[in-house]
Order: structure tokens, then C-alpha cells, then sequence
């Protein structure tokens, strides 16, 4: 049994004051972990005292991105170190944003999958289509070749702890969710993808979140799915209601 994720990204908003804040909210809220894991990725600037606030409770902390290398001259970047320095659990890898304002490619994001697990932290991999190539009927083999090269090189045990999130590109953001089935039988791609790279029993325990216009109003139609084991929540996961709503509709 896969055990639920939900997580939510935050992107470039909130100060730091209300990062904490928001922490100090749903802290003692959240479902148990054991019923779901709850994730909230926010600006590096503020995990440190977002994760001293959500020490000992349920509520987990994770980064946008980071970079693949331990250290070096790459100014304005983020280590995957300082990150376990700081026991940050979590760090969202290849967003469709980072991928196409960021000029990340499918072999940085596995570099930076690589790295993160090298460290200890769990990537969140972000893979998902254009609204073109999904009129073009290349979903499945564009998020296949994503998965092919993201997961390169890594070993089944490593491969079996990565989070993978579907997002359609055109439907982030945009109030466009996916249907449920269109998004299942997507995850159901991923599974399959991962199944031939690896094998059934490693495919099975990656956990695949659907990301796109998630809300509280929505979520319980993509948990009900067979290959959908959580959620990557941007705009709905800025107000402590609507997470804690969307992280109680986690629990399977
Ligand atoms: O990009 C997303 C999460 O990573 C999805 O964003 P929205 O939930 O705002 O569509």
C-alpha cells in the first residue's frame, strides 16, 4: 500500500512572517502521517524556521529546487548539503516552470534527483506535457521519455523512493484540472514506464501525485484513482484551510 502525499507548492509568494505563521496553523491539524503525508514547499529563505515550526508534528517541509552539485561557484544557487544541513525531508525537482524559464533539461533533473537522494532528501520529480503535445497525442511518449531519463541510473531501491507529480502543463494554474481519468490513465503511463525500466514491484511503490488546478472541490476525484497517490497543489495551497481540507481528502 502506497501511502498518500500531499504537497504544496508555493512558488514565489508569502513573506517569511506568514510562511511561519501558516506552520504554526496547521501544525497540530494536519492528518496523522501515518494516514498521509502532508508537504509544504516553499522559498528557500524561509525552510529553516518553517521546519523549527513544524518540528514534532505532522506537517513536513520541502524546497523548490536545488542544485545537483555539493558546492562550488554557483551563485545564487542552493546546495543539496545545505539542504540535509537544515533536515529539510523534501525538494520538488524539474517544475514545468524550472524547465522552461530555468532552462532545466530531463539530465539536470536527474542529476538533481540523484543528488538529492544522495543526501537523503526525497525529490518530488515533476514530469508533465505541453497543451501542443497533448493535441498532438504525445503524452504518454513525452512523459515516458521524462521518466526514462529523470530516473537514469538509478537503482530500483533508489527509484522506488522518488515522488513523481504529473502536471500538465496547461493545466497549471490556469483553473484547466485534468479529468480524473485522463490524469489516472497518465499515472498509470508513468507506472508503466517505470515497470519496463525496472520491474512491477519497483513501479509500484513509486508514489505519483497529480498536480494542475487541484482543489479542495476537486481533490477527492483524483484520490479515488487507482495510480493517483497524492497531489502537488500550487494557489490552493496558500491558505491553511484549504490545505488542511486537501490533506484530510489525502487519506485514502
Ligand atoms: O504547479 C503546480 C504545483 O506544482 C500546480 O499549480 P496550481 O495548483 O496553482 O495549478
Amino acid at each position: 500500500m502506497r501511502k498518500p502525499i500531499i504537497a504544496g507548492n508555493w512558488k514565489m509568494n508569502k513573506l517569511h512572517g506568514e510562511a511561519v505563521a501558516f506552520i504554526e496553523e496547521v501544525a497540530g491539524k494536519v492528518p496523522n502521517a501515518e494516514d498521509v503525508e502532508t508537504v509544504v514547499c516553499a522559498p528557500a529563505l524561509f525552510l529553516k524556521d518553517m521546519n523549527e515550526a513544524a518540528a514534532s508534528s505532522d506537517v513536513q517541509i520541502g524546497a523548490q529546487n536545488m542544485h545537483q552539485e555539493d558546492s562550488g561557484a554557483f551563485t545564487g544557487e542552493i546546495s543539496p548539503a545545505a539542504l540535509a544541513d537544515l533536515n529539510i525531508p523534501y525538494v520538488i525537482i524539474g517544475h514545468s516552470e524550472r524547465r522552461e524559464m530555468f532552462n532545466e533539461t530531463d539530465e539536470t533533473v536527474n542529476q538533481k534527483v540523484k543528488a538529492a537522494l544522495n543526501h537523503g532528501l526525497t525529490p518530488i520529480m515533476c514530469c508533465g506535457e505541453s497543451l501542443e503535445q497533448k493535441e498532438n497525442d504525445s503524452t504518454e511518449a513525452v512523459v515516458r521519455e521524462q521518466i526514462e531519463k529523470g530516473f537514469a541510473g538509478l537503482s530500483a531501491e533508489d527509484a522506488a523512493k522518488v515522488v513523481v507529480a504529473y502536471e500538465p502543463i496547461w493545466a497549471i494554474g490556469t483553473g484547466k484540472s485534468s479529468t480524473a481519468e485522463d490524469a489516472d490513465e497518465t499515472c498509470g503511463s508513468v507506472r508503466k514506464a517505470l515497470a519496463d525500466q525496472y520491474d512491477q514491484d519497483t513501479a509500484d511503490k513509486v508514489r505519483i501525485q497529480y498536480g494542475g488546478s487541484v482543489k479542495p472541490e476537486n481533490i477527492e476525484t483524483y484520490m479515488a484513482k487507482e495510480h493517483i497517490d497524492g497531489a502537488l497543489v500550487g494557489g490552493a495551497s496558500l491558505k491553511p484551510d484549504a490545505f488542511l481540507e486537501l490533506a484530510e481528502a489525502g487519506k485514502k
